[in-house]
């Protein structure tokens, strides 16, 4: 198996708290690979280590086979790595057409001269309307962002992510708040993302899990609990426990 990205007997402590406990763990080269687990199993702390948002207190993250563990968010973004952010750090007031073409002439080296360039640079404009289509943004693409329908805010946010050309794409909870209406446009949108890009999903909606995903891990309590094909990951008695305890609890 060829790897995209790895971790190794990874750490993080909140002073007596072990929030992720020596986790190992391996994304595939081209993977749909979803993270679940129970509320506080760690899952957000994991990302956050992944990226560099958060210090590790021990074990290494390797990027493509590059150690990255104590390189800076912005220096993984470079090497290839990109995440969603919620659609409260985009600029509220920017159109989809803003956001991405900013995404995509940063990448290129332009920043903010995205703006002066636009009638010459082809390239750009027709990268952002082909991740407009790619996204069904095109018919929104000069509304506010504060004013779109819940369901393309996400999809402009990984729209976004998708800009910098990522090589590894960490998806954070990108169904959570969609309305069922939205719903469907969210999961196939998600299904036609480019297959040499690989995914790790954080996700509670189980039915888009199962659908997406390839492979899952299964988080508990900041440990390595399960992992498989989603079919083996259903089957297994020692994770349908952890959830229905949940459940029973909630
Ligand atoms: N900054 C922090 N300081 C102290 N404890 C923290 C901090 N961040 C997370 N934790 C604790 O670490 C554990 C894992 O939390 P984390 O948010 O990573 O879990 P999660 O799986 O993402 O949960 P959820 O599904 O509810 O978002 C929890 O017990 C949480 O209270």
């Amino acid at each position: 198996m060829s790897v995209a990205l790895e971790t190794i007997n990874l750490e993080k402590r909140f002073g007596g708290l072990v929030a992720t406990n020596k986790v190992s763990f391996r994304l595939a080269q081209g993977g749909r690979h979803a993270l679940i687990g129970p509320n506080g199993a760690g899952k957000t702390t994991f990302i956050n280590l992944l990226t560099g948002v958060l210090p590790s207190n021990g074990g290494q993250v390797l990027l493509n086979g590059e150690d990255v563990t104590r390189l800076s968010q912005q220096q993984r973004a470079r090497r290839g790595l990109g995440r969603t952010f919620q659609i409260n750090q985009l600029f509220a007031a920017m159109t989809p057409v803003e956001s991405i073409g900013l995404a995509v002439s940063e990448r290129m080296g332009g920043g903010a001269d995205f703006w002066r360039g636009l009638g010459t640079r082809t390239d750009i404009i027709d990268e952002v309307l082909e991740l407009l289509e790619r996204f069904r943004l095109t018919d929104v693409m000069d509304h506010p962002t504060a004013r779109l329908p819940y369901g393309k805010q996400r999809l402009l946010e990984i729209a976004v992510a998708l800009a910098g050309n990522p090589r590894v794409l960490l998806l954070d909870e990108p169904a959570a708040g969609v309305p069922e209406a939205e719903r469907q446009e969210l999961l196939d949108t998600l299904a036609a993302l480019p297959k040499d890009v690989s995914i790790l999903l954080i996700e509670h909606d189980m039915d888009l899990v199962f659908t997406f995903a390839d492979r899952i891990t299964v988080l508990v309590n900041g440990t390595h609990f399960a992992e498989g094909t989603p079919a083996e990951v259903m089957a297994d008695p020692r994770v349908r426990e952890v959830y229905l305890g949940e459940e029973e609890h909630a």
